[in-house]
């Protein structure tokens, strides 16, 4: 290994409350919500493809005529304890919230900057509301934290003269008092999720952003920090240079997932991705009919498909320049809500089963109880199930108590039928396994 001085700070799974409870909570939304919600993807009457929070970059918009947009920051319908009771209905365990994305607005009243939400009709500390409503039904809070800042002066992707240097410092140290900021102005945050850190000026720095995790944790005790912020001396992001993950949990999979067959690699740490309804808008844009948008069963898919592999999920909503949700995302969040009302066993506290990935759909485990979460019923009529060494199933039902006949066809395999009344949307089939291997050593130890 080479000598690191801005490396992973742990090696393995941290295994204390905050991040067991990190970890269990499995499910969180994401809120994309800033200026980019006005023109939703329009700009001088045209309509651009490409990712709605970007819209200042695919126009070209001059960052005084961008910041032009907070005279119009004034969501009327903004009421963040409906949006409380929208994602307590959903099921999520957390929200991750853009306090600031690259456009530099701010959606609390930042003293370190003028472009926040205190500048504009608005007026009212929006951060700080939704932290109260979210926490008041016990949902936790994230923070979504962009460093890179199209709205300020000293910000550099590159640092190519002693000018830019010294501009950068001032730059890190803004940043350094923001984050101050977040974190004494909300003090029950639970995470900080970076992004707008993959430009060479960051990377070059990678002692800045080991000093930003190690100042987080010293004043939030169990804060948790994604593998995005971080850079160790060569600049090698989310894993250092001897291949240990930095920060708490990998934060790479944005917009797609780690393959059941050939990346089991991800389930030896955490990880929580994030995802997309239509094919790529985080901010809200006007018109969805331009990709492709998931249904909810394929939603519910992604975030199954994530908790089976030992990881969490985050579904990401893009609020309505007025303050209210879009009817699209009103109906994902209704429909996955439904779903986990009746199968969030198999979700929260859930991880990966060790269990070889079959076509019906994903297993997913707690202790010795494996769910079978079932997308795809076979016409035979018969789930396969193959079973590691050891390894016997004991009993087999739905999650509404109904039997399932479990027939061994040969060694660790095993046919486990449909159940008579299916249910029209994925079902969870819950499996009480024994393991043959850990009851001889219970066994064996009695014997000593
Ligand atoms: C190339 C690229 C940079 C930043 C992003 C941001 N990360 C997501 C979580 C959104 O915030 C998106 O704007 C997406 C793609």
């Amino acid at each position: 290994e080479v000598e690191l001085k801005y490396g992973a700070d742990r090696l393995g799974k941290r295994q204390d409350p905050a991040m067991q409870k990190f970890r269990e909570n499995r499910l969180g939304a994401f809120i994309h919500w800033g200026l980019y919600a006005i023109p939703g993807g329009e700009w001088n009457n045209k309509t651009y493809h490409g990712a709605a929070e970007w819209l200042k970059a695919w126009a070209k918009v001059p960052t005084m005529d961008w910041l032009e947009l907070m005279k119009q920051w004034n969501p009327q319908q903004f009421d963040a304890k409906k949006w409380a009771k929208m994602a307590k209905e959903m099921g999520v365990k957390y929200v991750k919230i853009t306090t600031k994305h690259h456009e530099g607005f701010c959606l609390w009243p930042s003293k370190y900057t003028e472009y926040t939400v205190a500048n504009t009709p608005y007026k009212k500390d929006i951060l700080g509301e939704l932290v109260k409503a979210y926490n008041a039904v016990g949902i936790d809070v994230h923070f979504y934290f962009s460093v890179l800042d199209w709205s300020h002066p000293d910000w550099r992707s590159s640092i190519k003269t002693q000018e830019d240097s010294i501009a950068f410092q001032r730059f890190l140290t803004f940043t350094d008092n923001q984050l101050k900021e977040l974190a004494t102005r909300y003090p029950t945050v639970k995470d900080f999720w970076f992004d707008g850190t993959w430009d060479a000026s960051i990377k070059q720095n990678g002692w800045w952003t080991a000093h930003v995790e190690r100042m987080l944790k010293e004043m939030l005790p169990g804060v948790t920090i994604n593998s995005r912020l971080r850079a160790d001396d060569y600049g090698k992001r989310h894993f250092d240079s001897n291949g240990h993950l930095m920060g708490d949990y990998e934060s790479a999979y944005e917009r797609r997932l780690p393959d059941p067959v050939k990346d089991l690699h991800v389930t030896k740490w955490d990880w929580e991705a994030c995802m997309t309804i239509p094919e790529n808008q985080w901010g809200y844009h006007k018109d969805w009919s331009l990709s492709y948008v998931k249904n909810p069963t394929e939603v519910l898919a992604r975030i199954v498909h994530a908790v089976s592999m030992g990881g969490n999920m985050v579904v990401n909503f893009g609020p309505q320049p007025d303050g209210d949700f879009r009817p699209e995302e009103k109906k994902i969040a209704d429909f996955i809500g439904k779903w986990m009302k009746k199968n969030s066993e198999c979700i929260y506290g859930c991880d990966y089963a060790g269990w070889e990935k079959q076509d019906w759909g994903y297993y997913t485990r707690k202790s010795n109880q494996v769910y079978m979460v079932v997308f795809n019923p076979p016409y035979s009529g018969q789930l396969t199930v193959k079973t590691p060494k050891g390894i016997t199933i004991t009993t087999a039902k739905t999650l509404t108590g109904e039997q399932t006949q479990v027939t061994e066809t040969t060694r660790n395999e095993y046919n486990v039928s449909l159940p008579k009344n299916m249910p029209q949307e994925p079902f969870v089939i819950k499996l009480e396994v024994k393991d043959a291997q850990k009851t001889q050593d219970k066994y064996r130890e009695a014997l000593t």
